[in-house]
């Protein structure tokens, strides 16, 4: 209630010079909770920033658990201790050994545990110490390309996260936040994100329900991107250590592949015994389920569409908030945009272009890889250097695209750079210091950077699809009054329509700067806070909870 008064407080002050009235919100009332005991969650996941983050996941873990424990539920996030080889122990200086260690058994022998815990916003973070976890490199491969033992890290992240509920005493009073020195108990819900985390659903079905254990636990399975699915030979399911009877729900013929090559896929396995899927937008929910003959897993989505669910992610207003971003040169709000304009200045000096207002400037962020699309903004340069424009890009990833990148500023450095890195102030500083956010994603599950530019009075361009499509809603010129739309989305993925939709940005851009301003301050009063996702997480997690389907062991 607060927020949205503030909100609207502000957005009188910065339509203030402007003829026309601002529209009241008419969602202000926080909705009852939806389920009438508080739920026990265990996130499951390979990244959680800040700890450990390489794109989107780590973000999202980072902030939806937080936002979960704020509307009153009991919540644990588990991940693993990457140390990178001793350089990223730093990060974890914070958090407390547990004193009790668990052994479990993987690929025919035995393993100790460690957990390494800190509380943070009502959320109990823990981290699993294993050797796996401390090499050099990033959460998944080193310079030589993905660890040849992902698929034994990631069981061992499952098992671990199992094995968590039931071994560690973090429960804390929910009120007092006292703690009660008790363990979370079998009566969790489970959500695993991507493949990392997707076997943690088949071993509790294999290697715990069996047993009587967890009988009225659930999993939720949650998709943020389909395109990796975990998919090795199937000579390695001997690294899971289950039984062949569960061969069957692992295995998995490509039926694009033309040699029949059997592998095991563990996004396959999640899907089949999970209690109910989820996934980042409406828009990839239709997409996934919509062309099931395209692809690999998409039949058993498919198959299983009724159980699956589109939330669109929300982003984490207090790390993107242009108010009070530590990585800014100046901090600014909707009410004065004066700050952009100096983080603009900032943004153009740093990377060595022209610091010339007038000059709209195109910032790119992202993983450097197919589903991004940089090859398209790549292949545009020639064309945009007519344009009269900017164009900054930060990514790392696939080799050939970082020397495209690095080619591209060298070829048309004098309105081009690009930076070749994972940097998190760096992308702080684009988002702010641009005018346009192009996102070219030939596929988007949902995206984050279209929001974090938004909040910055940053007008997203993107390929219309998936969460794209959800989050961006097309500038309408012929709108009357306040004016309609917060961006400007293009349909194929080709460069042509890439660029017709920039040039019709630039043009409002400099030709109606009144007309953009408006446009700037609807982006920045769109409101994409985690609140309004995790008000919707909670209804869908309060009904699985609520299927009173015991799942009843034989074997005790
Ligand atoms: N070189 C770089 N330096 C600094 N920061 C960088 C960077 N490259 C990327 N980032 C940051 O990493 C995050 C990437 O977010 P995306 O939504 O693009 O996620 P990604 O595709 O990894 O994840 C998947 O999961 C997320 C979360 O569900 C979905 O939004 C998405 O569509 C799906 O593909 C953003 O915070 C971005 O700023």
């Amino acid at each position: 209630m607060e927020r949205e008064a503030k909100q609207q407080q502000q957005k009188q002050k910065a339509y203030g010079g402007q003829a026309q009235a601002v529209k009241p919100r008419a969602t202000a009332r926080r909705p009852p909770p939806a389920c009438s005991v508080p739920l026990e969650l265990v996130f499951v996941s390979a990244e959680v920033a800040p700890w450990s983050k390489t794109g989107g996941l780590g973000d999202v873990m980072g902030a939806l658990p937080r936002a979960m424990a704020a509307r009153g539920h009991r919540v644990m996030v588990v991940a693993p201790r990457y140390t990178n080889g001793g350089k990223d122990i730093a990060k974890y200086k914070d958090t407390k050994p547990v004193a009790k260690s668990v052994w479990v058994e993987l690929n025919n022998s035995w393993h100790e545990l460690k957990y390494h815990t800190i509380v943070r916003d009502a959320v109990d973070y823990v981290f699993i110490e294993h050797m796996c976890y401390q090499r050099e490199g990033t959460p998944y491969g080193d310079a030589s390309g993905p660890f040849a033992d992902n698929l034994f890290r990631f069981a061992l992240l499952s098992l671990g996260a199992l094995e968590a509920p039931l071994n560690l005493p973090l429960k804390r009073d929910l009120a007092t936040g006292a703690p009660l020195d008790e363990v979370y108990g079998q009566d969790v819900l489970f959500v695993a994100n991507d493949w990392h985390a997707a076997l943690l659903p088949l071993l509790l079905t294999a290697r715990f329900r069996p047993y009587g254990v967890y009988a009225n636990a659930r999993c939720c399975l949650a998709i943020h991107n389909l395109a990796h699915q975990g998919s090795h030979e199937a000579s390695r399911f001997a690294d899971i250590g289950l039984p062949g009877e569960w061969y069957g729900t692992l295995e998995w013929q490509d039926p694009g592949d033309k040699q029949r090559k059997k592998t095991i896929n563990v996004l396959k396995a999640g899907i089949v015994t999970s209690d109910l899927l989820l996934t980042v937008s409406q828009g990839y929910a239709a997409e996934i389920t919509g062309r099931p003959q395209d692809a690999r897993v998409d039949m058993l989505l498919a198959q299983r569409a009724n159980k699956l669910r589109g939330i669109v992610n929300g982003i984490d207003v207090n790390e993107w908030d242009p108010e009070s971003d530590k990585h800014l040169v100046a901090t600014y709000s909707a009410y004065d945009l004066s700050g952009k304009a100096a983080c603009k200045r900032a943004l153009q000096r740093e990377m060595r272009l022209p610091q010339d207002p007038e000059l709209p400037v195109i910032g790119f962020i992202g993983r450097l890889d197919y589903q991004k699309g940089p090859d398209l903004l790549l292949d545009a340069l020639p064309i945009l250097a007519n344009l009269d424009c900017q164009v900054v890009m930060l990514g790392s990833g696939a080799p050939d695209y970082e020397a495209r990148l690095r080619e591209a500023t060298h070829e048309f450095g004098w309105f081009c750079r690009g930076h070749v890195g994972f940097s998190v102030p760096l992308s702080h500083k684009i988002i702010a210091g641009c005018d346009i956010l192009i996102m070219p994603s030939r596929f988007e599950p949902c995206g984050l950077n279209q929001m974090y530019a938004m909040r910055y009075g940053t007008v997203p361009i993107a390929h219309a699809t998936g969460g794209l499509i959800d989050t961006i809603q097309d500038y309408n010129p012929f709108a009357k009054g306040e004016g309609e739309g917060t961006g400007w989305t293009f349909a194929p993925a080709a460069i042509e329509t890439m660029v017709a939709a920039l040039s019709t940005a630039v043009k409002l851009f400099r030709e109606e700067p009144e007309r953009w301003r408006a446009l700037q301050l609807r982006c920045m009063f769109n409101d994409s806070s985690w609140e309004h996702a995790a008000q919707q997480y909670e209804s869908v997690l309060c009904e699985v909870m609520a299927d009173k389907v015991q799942y009843t062991g034989s074997r005790k």
